[in-house]
């Protein structure tokens, strides 16, 4: 059997390891306020069983599943359940609650693995020939809804897992450009940079489980992109199997060669072939890397801030401000403080910023990132807080910047830990000019709301701003809430409500999650009916029998 490991089948992360509470004290009174769950009396549901998931029976004929093991060797295919399970979804919470209520309508009929692009380009073109579905598979860590089959779809579905192509092939140190293979997850190509001295400097919050291939197809974006860029800037290059040959896109500073075709593939999430190989730019990594917490009085001061700080001559690496609930989230899943910590922070700080004439139910917390040579993160931190200063904030020093760095990667189990105590907690994210970023977190509020009093339950949303561009940024939604009797119709009301509001606001329905089929019902409104048709042609041009990840990015009916 191949050697590639995989997140947990029912939830995310590794097996063993979850969210825990005891060590905050402030996180159950917080969940019992926000959505009127009482964690100290409700009772936990235990890992759903494998034993009792209902699995179609694959469609793969043996002498399929003999042709792709002629192609990749026998133990690198498999029409296991288990494995054909752990390929059907990504990580949405629809997804999770689909998986633990065993609704798993289609499943791909076999998985294999290659070893290098010959394979990938064996396996698509035996695929094609016998009119085969194939889905390219990352890490599975997408929240578009990007890798199920489609319900109805009759033909054989091939996962084609890029797990055991993780190399960093090699690395141009005088251009700054890394060729990596596509299903390098985080840690794996960020370790085999970092041993030469070099960063790829992104850090989506998934990073531990999700691969550059991966990142590229759906358009993904880190938490330090203010500084490194999207990925749609930091791949530079890439290499992508089609039938009969492979697309090859050298790594270029810029080109003028037509409309651009690695933006073509960039978010293309496997409708336009496999990715094999991806060139990004690297750094060297910094000499210094801080991260400051800041706080502001209300949110229009903090997001007045950030505007600025975007068009000055500061440079941070990160900008996030939460809003005052998101505040109050972050304060209440805090640890336990003691000694004098816990003295400046619940007595000293709210006492200062009372003086200062604050109310303490708006304050917003803000991180904001430093990262380069000594004199270099010294002099941005010296531009950013005097702009800090200038819009009624203050500093209040590293430690918060540290936790927060310290515990990114393990919010992700905080969903599962809800769900598993009968309770939505999920995300949407968009992106609008910085002239509309109020309007679109107001109208989100609302229209989250009103969907709560729709289902009759009390809700709860929150929010920060991230990814801050000259021209605007990224506002980041989460939204909780406990189920009553239907959760995927409950979910759907006020995940509808969030989407419809970003385009009814001139935002758009995803700034890093990508569309797969969660976000293709606004589409259209977000590009213009055109501007779908102009894709739809992309797809049938390119992929003219629908052999590519098919009814994904453009809404199939599922
Ligand atoms: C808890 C959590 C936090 C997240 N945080 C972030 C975040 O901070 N920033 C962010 O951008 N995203 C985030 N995501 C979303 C997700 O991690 C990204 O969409 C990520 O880019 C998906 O990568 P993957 O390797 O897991 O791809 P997969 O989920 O395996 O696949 C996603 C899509 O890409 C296609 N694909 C994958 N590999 C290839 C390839 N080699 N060639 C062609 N097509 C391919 C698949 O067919 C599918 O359509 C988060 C998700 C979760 C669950």
């Amino acid at each position: 059997m191949t050697a590639v490991k995989h997140m947990k089948w029912w939830g995310w992360g590794n097996e063993g390891v979850g969210f825990h509470h005891e060590d905050k004290p402030g996180f159950a009174p917080f969940v019992l306020q926000a959505v009127g769950l009482d964690l100290l009396t409700a009772t936990r549901a235990g890992e759903p069983s494998f034993a009792d998931l209902k699995v179609g029976k694959s469609k793969a004929t043996a002498a399929f599943v003999k042709q792709l093991a002629a192609i990749v060797g026998a133990e690198h295919v498999s029409t296991d359940d288990m494995l054909r399970v752990i390929h059907t979804y990504g990580k949405s919470l629809r997804d999770l609650v689909r998986i633990r209520g065993n609704q798993i309508q289609r499943s791909p009929d076999v998985v294999v693995y290659p070893a290098d692009e010959a394979q990938v380009q064996a396996i698509v073109d035996a695929a094609v020939a016998a009119d085969a579905v194939i889905i390219p598979f990352g890490g599975g860590s997408n929240i578009g809804g990007s890798l199920e089959p489609h319900r109805g779809e009759k033909r054989v579905v091939i996962s084609l897992d890029l797990g055991r192509l993780r190399e960093v092939v090699a690395i141009d140190a005088e251009s700054g450009l890394a060729r990596i293979q596509a299903g390098a997850q985080g840690p794996d190509l960020e370790a085999q940079l970092n041993a030469k001295g070099w960063t790829i400097g992104h850090f989506p919050d998934s990073f531990t489980h999700s691969t550059v291939g991966g990142w590229v197809a759906t358009r993904s974006s880190g938490m330090q992109s203010d500084k490194y860029g999207d990925i749609a800037d930091i791949c530079r290059g890439l290499r992508m199997v089609r039938p009969g040959g492979t697309l090859v896109l050298r790594p270029l500073p810029s080109t003028s060669s037509g409309p651009s075709v690695r933006e073509m593939i960039l978010g293309s999430e496997g409708r336009l072939g496999v990715i094999t190989e991806v060139t990004v730019q690297v750094h060297r990594v910094p000499e210094k890397r801080n991260i400051y917490a800041y706080f502001f009085p209300n949110w229009a001061a903090g997001i007045e801030a950030m505007r600025e700080i975007s068009e000055s001559d500061a440079t941070p690496s990160i900008t996030r401000i939460s809003d005052a609930r998101e505040t109050g989230f972050t304060l209440a899943t805090s640890k336990e403080r003691h000694g004098f910590s816990k003295f400046t922070a619940e007595t000293v700080l709210p006492a200062l910023m009372k003086r200062k004439g604050w109310n303490l139910d708006d304050i917003c917390i803000s991180f904001i990132g430093y990262e380069g040579g000594t004199a270099h993160a010294k002099r941005q931190k010296k531009l950013t807080d005097a702009i800090v200063k200038k819009h009624g904030g203050m500093g209040v020093g590293e430690g918060p910047g540290i936790l927060y760095d310290q515990k990114k990667f393990d919010t992700p189990y905080l969903r599962d830990f809800l769900l598993d105590m009968g309770a939505a907690g999920d995300v949407s994210e968009t992106a609008a000019p910085w002239s509309r970023l109020i309007d679109v977190h107001k109208n989100v509020y609302a229209a989250a709301q009103k969907a709560y009093d729709e289902i009759g339950v009390k809700g709860w949303i929150m929010s920060h701003l991230s990814h801050s561009y000259h021209s605007g940024a990224c506002l980041y939604f989460t939204f909780a809430f406990v189920f009553k009797n239907d959760p995927l119709g409950e979910y759907n009301i006020v995940k509808n409500a969030i989407q419809q509001a970003f385009v009814d606001t001139d935002a758009t329905i995803s700034h890093h999650h990508g569309v797969g089929r969660e976000h293709s019902p606004w589409l259209a409104e977000d590009i213009s009916p055109e501007g779908v048709a102009v894709m739809q042609a992309l797809f049938d041009g390119a992929d003219p029998g629908s052999n590519f990840n098919p009814g994904k990015i453009i809404d199939a009916g599922y």
